[in-house]
């Protein structure tokens, strides 16, 4: 039967997308589980409180981008997004990478004293008021536990990451139907190795979280644009030209 090939393809798409999620999450578990005591001083939380609401953006805006980055590349590695087109594929960065650096966010976070990683070490989200959005970093924060608390794996997270990415429900796709079979097989792909997992509970979970990416992340734009028509120098002159490129 047909059933073996499949399998075999579906393992090959999963480890191809496990792999480039390994190669493309700028930190590993390990490393940050051995660093999670390591958090800011008095003083140190005072130095970023001190800073302008443009200087903690921007600062932010640099980590940011860089984080987009990698999951550019990541998206590169996922079995059929390069065979969309240029403008399809940029269509999906441009609404997904910062739900997928929502949901990598979550592997930084320390759910017993809420603090996320940042800067090297792990912050609370009082070190974030100068940014003045504390409702942003409040529903970062309270998405990071969440996620945090369903104990996905890398392989889950790896999975989840590129379905949030490939979805065809997206503004503005030139060719709906071959997005469509991408997300599909991506879709196989999680459900595949949450069946492996005994987990299939989790899926329902996970769509409700992808209801969840899509709210927090209108809010983030919204909250970009409050911030570049308020600082219109910061925004348009020291943000990375690829963060302009994506959310301007
Ligand atoms: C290892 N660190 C990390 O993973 C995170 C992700 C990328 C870099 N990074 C951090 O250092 C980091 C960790 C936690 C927090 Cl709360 C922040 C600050 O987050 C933000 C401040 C300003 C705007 C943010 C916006 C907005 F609005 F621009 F879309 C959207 C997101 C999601 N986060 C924003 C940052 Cl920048």
């Amino acid at each position: 039967s047909l059933y073996p090939h499949s399998l075999r393809n579906m393992d090959e798409l999963c480890a191809s997308i496990v792999r480039s999620h390994r190669e493309t999450s700028q930190y590993r578990v390990e490393e940050l589980q051995a660093l999670r005591w390591k958090l800011f001083s008095r003083e140190e939380i005072q130095t970023y409180q001190n800073k302008s609401v443009d200087e903690m953006w921007q600062h932010c805006a640099i980590r940011l981008t860089d984080a987009v980055q990698y999951v550019v590349e990541f998206a590169k590695h996922i079995p059929g997004f390069r065979m969309l087109s240029q403008n399809d594929q940029i269509a999906l960065l441009k609404t997904g990478s910062m739900e997928v650096v929502l949901v990598r966010m979550s592997r930084f976070f320390n759910t017993e004293n809420n603090t996320v990683f940042f800067d090297g070490k792990f912050a609370g989200a009082e070190v974030f008021k100068s940014l003045a959005c504390g409702d942003l970093i409040t529903a970062v924060f309270e998405f990071a536990h969440n996620m945090c608390a369903l104990k996905l794996t890398e392989h889950q997270i790896a999975l989840f990451s590129a379905l949030v990415l490939i979805n065809t429900d997206r503004p503005c796709l030139e060719d709906r139907g071959r997005v469509q079979r991408v997300q599909k097989s991506v879709e196989l792909g999680l459900t595949h190795i949450l069946h492996r997992d005994n987990q299939e509970s989790l899926m329902h979970k996970l769509y409700q979280k992808m209801a969840e990416l899509r709210s927090l992340c209108s809010m983030h734009m919204e909250k970009l644009r409050w911030f570049s028509q308020r600082y219109p120098l910061t925004a348009h002159s020291l943000f990375p030209p690829l963060y302009k490129e994506l959310f301007a």
